[in-house]
């Protein structure tokens, strides 16, 4: 039985992870009192106790959990920003190639990806391993997304009486997608780059939509970028190869004239499960990747406990679909 904590239960990460273990015959979760959530003391020692801990916590408190831990065995998995580009922690992707999934079952400190950054690093960094897109490549990302990434604060904004509804002639402020981070210094950006040996930071445009989950990170590949002349269907069989030995990334067949569903890419698909779907679409030379995942599945909470699986010595699959 492996003794799991935690840290930020509450949180909608948290939450989701406590609720995907709850079930797990194999985990003890242990609970802190509400009431002390934030007190250093009692997490220190519900950490210690753990063989497992997850941090799901602002950036500032999961550094500070990180360094409450004196337990050498106890394995941490942080859902924040703070480590993910730190060479002590592995970076928890693990179908990027065998070292990253070496680094995840050996490692105690493993730090789970973003979500936006998940769906870029999942398109890009195949065609950067395979030698075909250049380390000094100008690519500009947009990332749709559901509220639910901005965590309880944006929910609770989002969910306010009449925030969504649009009546003709008003205009509620979050009724169409958003876009934001235009002061282009994402805080995923350091780990795009990190993790795939960019030289050059994308333009990245996430927007919000008002919806609560799912999303979809489309990259544009300018020919400009490439190290020799590839078609749409070039880089869908690169990145098809790339993953065909993995779980949870699928990579859809090129398809010239796309069939999708309503005729367009649809960003909660992957909604309640741990999966990433790859899409490669162009034309002539124009080529795009898009990247659609669970911002709360495969971009946190089912990232986590396929990290927690992968680092136990389990099955990477239990408890995810
Ligand atoms: N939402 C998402 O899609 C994703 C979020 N993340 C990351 O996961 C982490 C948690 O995010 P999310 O779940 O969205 O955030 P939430 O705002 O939903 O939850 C954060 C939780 O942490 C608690 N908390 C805050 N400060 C402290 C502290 N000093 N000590 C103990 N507990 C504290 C909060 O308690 P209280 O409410 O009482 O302040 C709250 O319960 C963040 O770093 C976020 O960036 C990662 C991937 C995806
Ligand atoms: C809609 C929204 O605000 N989304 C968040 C990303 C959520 C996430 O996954 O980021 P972390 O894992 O780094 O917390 C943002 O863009 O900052």
């Amino acid at each position: 039985m492996f003794k799991v904590f935690v840290d930020g239960e509450a949180g909608t990460t948290g939450l989701q992870i406590n609720e995907r273990l709850a079930n797990r015959d194999d985990v003890e979760l242990l609970h802190i009192d509400p009431e002390l959530r934030k007190d250093a003391k009692e997490r220190q020692r519900l950490i210690n106790e753990s063989d497992v801990t997850f941090l799901c916590l602002p950036d500032a408190a999961s550094k500070e959990s990180a360094e409450l831990c004196t337990n050498p065995k106890t394995k941490i998995i942080d859902a924040s920003t703070a480590h993910r580009t730190n060479p002590a922690w592995a970076y928890g992707l693990s179908e990027l190639s065998p070292e990253f999934r070496k680094a995840v079952e050996t490692n105690t400190r493993i730090a789970n990806p973003g979500c936006h950054a998940s769906g870029f690093i999942l398109g890009v960094y195949p065609l950067i391993a395979a030698g075909l897109l250049k380390k000094n490549a100008d690519l500009a990302t947009y990332s749709l997304t559901g509220y639910s990434g901005g965590g309880k604060k944006m929910i609770a904004d989002y969910e306010a009486e009449g925030a969504q509804i649009s009546h003709p002639g008003e205009s509620p402020r979050l009724f169409a997608p958003r876009p934001y981070a235009l002061g282009h210094h994402h805080k995923h950006l350091p780990e795009m780059m990190q993790v795939c040996g960019l030289e050059k930071a994308p333009i990245f445009n996430p927007v919000v939509g008002p919806y609560y989950k799912g999303m979809a990170v489309s990259t544009a590949l300018f020919q400009s970028s490439l190290t020799k002349s590839a078609s749409a269907k070039d880089v869908q069989e690169i990145l098809a190869a790339h993953y065909a030995n993995t779980r949870f990334v699928k990579v859809l067949p090129f398809e010239e004239e796309p069939t999708l569903d309503a005729g367009s890419l649809n960003p909660t698909e992957c909604n309640g499960t741990n999966e990433a779907h790859v899409y490669v679409f162009g034309k002539d030379s124009s080529i795009q990747v898009s990247v659609i995942l669970d911002n709360l599945g495969k971009g946190a909470s089912g990232a986590a406990i396929q990290n927690m699986n992968i680092a136990l010595g389990l099955d990477e699959g239990i408890g995810l679909v």
